[in-house]
C-alpha cells in the first residue's frame, strides 16, 4: 500500500467532507464552455513525503511520470517559457502565438542575479550552496517576481523551493498557492521528488523529506464524481525508482534516467476537463 495513496485519499476526503464550496463568490478560472469552474477547497493543506522509504508516485490512477519530469526539466533544466521546447500539450490553453507564456517559471530561473561570488541564476545558485554550503539555511528559489506578474499568463502555482540539508540528508518544503488537487497533485509531487532526487545526487546527498505546503487545495466542481470514485479504489503498493547513478552534473539528466520498477495502478480516468 503506497504512502502517497493513504496522503491523497486522507486529503480528499478532507477537502470533500470539511471544504468550502466558492459558489456565489467571484472565481477567475472557466470550463471550456465558459461556465466558471467553481471549487470546494481547503486552507492549507501539508503533506509529507519520506523519499528515502518510498517514491510518493499515486497507484490509484496512473501519474504520467514522463511528460511530468518533462515539464520539470523544461523548467529547471531548459528554464524554458515557450512550449515548443516542452513534449506534451499540457500548457498549450496558456501560450501565446508564439508559444510562450510569459516570464513564469523557467524565465524566473533563467534571469542570472548578483551574489557575492559572481553571478548566478537561481538553479546554479541552489548547486553552489549545496556543494560549498549545504548547511547554509538560505538555499531556496522563488519564482514568484511581482515585477514580472503582469507579463505571466498564468502566475506560478508552485512558486518556491526551499532546500534544508540535515546530516547527510536533503529535505525540501515545496510551497504553492494554489493547487487542482485531480489534476495536479500528484503531477506536482512527483516532480518535485525527482529534483530532490536529482540534487542530491549531484550534491552527494541523500534524499531526505519533501514537504509540500498548499494554500489553496481545491477540487473543481466537474472533478468531485471522478475523485469520489478514485479514492474508493484499493491502492497497489509503491514502486522503486531507478535512476542512472553515472549522472554527476544536473544540467545531464534526461526524462529516461528516471524508471519506475514495478509500477502497479488503478485505471486511468480519460479526458479529465482543465479548468483555463
Ligand atoms: N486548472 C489547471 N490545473 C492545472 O493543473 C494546471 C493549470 N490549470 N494550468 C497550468 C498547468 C498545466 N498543468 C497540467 C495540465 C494538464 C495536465 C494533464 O492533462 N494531465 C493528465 C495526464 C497528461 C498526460 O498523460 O500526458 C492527467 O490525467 O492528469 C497536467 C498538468 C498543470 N497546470
Ligand atoms: O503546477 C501547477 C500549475 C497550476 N495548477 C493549478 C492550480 C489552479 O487550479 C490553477 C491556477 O489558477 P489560479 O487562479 O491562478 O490559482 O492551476 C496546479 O495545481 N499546479
Amino acid at each position: 500500500m503506497s504512502k502517497a495513496d493513504n496522503i491523497f485519499i486522507a486529503m480528499c476526503t478532507d477537502i470533500l467532507e470539511n471544504g468550502i464550496s466558492s459558489e456565489g463568490e467571484v472565481v477567475r478560472a472557466k470550463w471550456d464552455d465558459g461556465r466558471p469552474a467553481n471549487t470546494v477547497k481547503k486552507f492549507a493543506a501539508i503533506n509529507r513525503y519520506d523519499l528515502s522509504e518510498e517514491f510518493p508516485i499515486l497507484t490509484l490512477r496512473p501519474t504520467n511520470l514522463v511528460a511530468a519530469i518533462d515539464e520539470l526539466l523544461w523548467i529547471w533544466q531548459k528554464k524554458s517559457n515557450n512550449i515548443k521546447d516542452l513534449n506534451s500539450d499540457i500548457w498549450n490553453s496558456w501560450a501565446d502565438e508564439d508559444g510562450s507564456i510569459g516570464k513564469a517559471y523557467g524565465y524566473q530561473l533563467s534571469v542570472k542575479h548578483q551574489y557575492r561570488e559572481g553571478e548566478f541564476d537561481q538553479v546554479d545558485r541552489v548547486l553552489y550552496d549545496l556543494r560549498h554550503n549545504p548547511y547554509s539555511r538560505r538555499i531556496m528559489v522563488n519564482m514568484y517576481n511581482h515585477s514580472d506578474l503582469h507579463e505571466m499568463n498564468l502566475y506560478p502555482c508552485a512558486y518556491s523551493l526551499t532546500l534544508n540539508v540535515t546530516g547527510r540528508k536533503l529535505n525540501a518544503v515545496l510551497n504553492q498557492r494554489s493547487q487542482d488537487i485531480l489534476v495536479a497533485n500528484n503531477w506536482n509531487v512527483c516532480q518535485y521528488a525527482i529534483l530532490v532526487h536529482m540534487l542530491a545526487q549531484v550534491s552527494n546527498l541523500e534524499v531526505g523529506e519533501l514537504v509540500h505546503v498548499i494554500a489553496d487545495a481545491h477540487i473543481y466542481d466537474r472533478h468531485i464524481p471522478l475523485i469520489t470514485e478514485l479514492i474508493q479504489r484499493a491502492p497497489f503498493p509503491a514502486p522503486k525508482l531507478l535512476i542512472n547513478k553515472d549522472r554527476k552534473d544536473f544540467y545531464d539528466f534526461k526524462v529516461g534516467d528516471f524508471v519506475l520498477e514495478g509500477y502497479q495502478s488503478g485505471l486511468q480516468i480519460k479526458n479529465i476537463p482543465v479548468a483555463i
